[in-house]
């Protein structure tokens, strides 16, 4: 079943501020990012998505609902993790995650049980008496993540859920969505202005730039092969520059790697003969891939769909 359907939605704020242009994607099950710089329109999308603003013009679907007219059967099915901090320092973790539980309509010992889980997954457990104005930001973050969890969603919504975090808590909170993904068959949209952190665990992109759609693909299209052979030497990388060239070869250097045109079959032996005519260590040779970063390159080069 898709997972998101879009079509033309248009979000404008005051009638003055469009945050959202003409929007029409479909997402399919699975990890997927959304990205975009701060102020594409994420949380606008997001929003829109859990039905807690009406867009102004055009329609979504989320898990097959209407969020505008069935927002309760959406927000059931439906775990969010907000950008911004929403959490009562003065509760703990699993009297909070408790509560938010109830609310989504569990049962009392359901929901405690539930929280206990959640905060389990996220790697809590031992700490979930403890009162959550005492924990880290990353501490903070996982409960907010906890709290997606408690009623057991199809989908998790988390905007920005990296904020804050240092490189190592990154890590861990992207490692944690990942593992989501894959053992709960949850399918997981995060948001992120940080195109390198989402493409190392997702499995398609929506990208979106001033409010439209940029691009919306599987991750392994928008990283497909070029035809441009990577040579890396550990060393000689002159030498193996200028063998190159004399063999007619138009080779550019890029850092460390030399890059050659995917002429033909003779292009890979070629290379191949020069290192060991050279006798030079060889790194690597592989043929060179789309990074998903050209997405946001300058406008005349980025491909829109
Ligand atoms: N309540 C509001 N009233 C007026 N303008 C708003 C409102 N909420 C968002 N905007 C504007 O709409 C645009 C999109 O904002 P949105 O928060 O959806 O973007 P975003 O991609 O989530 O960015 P960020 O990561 O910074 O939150 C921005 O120009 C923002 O200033």
């Amino acid at each position: 079943m898709t997972l998101i359907a879009t079509q033309s939605l248009t979000k404008t704020y005051g009638g003055r501020v469009t945050a959202l242009s003409d929007l029409t994607v479909t997402v399919e099950p699975g990890v997927v990012g959304l990205v975009g710089a701060n102020g594409a329109g994420k949380s606008t999308f997001i929003k829109i998505l859990l039905g807690l603003l009406a867009p102004t013009r055009g329609r979504a679907s989320v898990l097959g609902l209407d969020p505008t007219t069935d927002a309760a059967a959406v927000r059931a099915r439906v775990g969010y993790m907000p950008e911004h901090d929403c959490l009562p320092p003065d509760l703990s973790a699993a009297e909070f995650v408790t509560h938010l539980g109830r609310m989504s309509g569990l049962p009392k010992t359901v929901a405690r049980e539930r929280a206990s889980e959640a905060l389990r997954h996220v790697g809590l457990y031992e700490e979930r008496y403890r009162q959550i104005g005492g924990y880290s930001t990353g501490m903070k973050q996982r409960v907010k993540l906890a709290q997606a969890l408690v009623h057991d969603p199809d989908l998790l919504l988390l905007d920005e859920p990296t904020n804050g975090l240092d490189p190592a808590g990154r890590d861990a909170m992207l490692a944690l969505i990942q593992r989501i993904g894959a053992e709960f068959g949850i399918s997981v949209v995060v948001c992120s202005h940080l195109l390198g952190e989402v493409e190392r665990i997702c499995d398609a992109l929506v990208a979106i730039d001033g409010g439209r759609l940029l691009r919306s693909d599987h991750i392994s299209a928008m990283t497909s092969a070029t035809d441009v052979l990577a040579v890396e030497v550990s060393e000689g990388i002159d030498q193996l520059a200028a063998r190159l060239t004399e063999l007619a070869l138009p080779v550019r250097r890029d850092g460390r790697l030399l890059l050659v045109p995917l002429a033909d079959d003779q292009t890979y032996d070629s290379i191949l003969r020069a290192v060991a005519e050279l006798d030079l260590p060889l790194h690597r040779l592989d043929q060179r891939r789309h990074r998903v970063a050209e997405l946001f390159a300058p406008r005349e080069t980025a491909s829109v769909h």
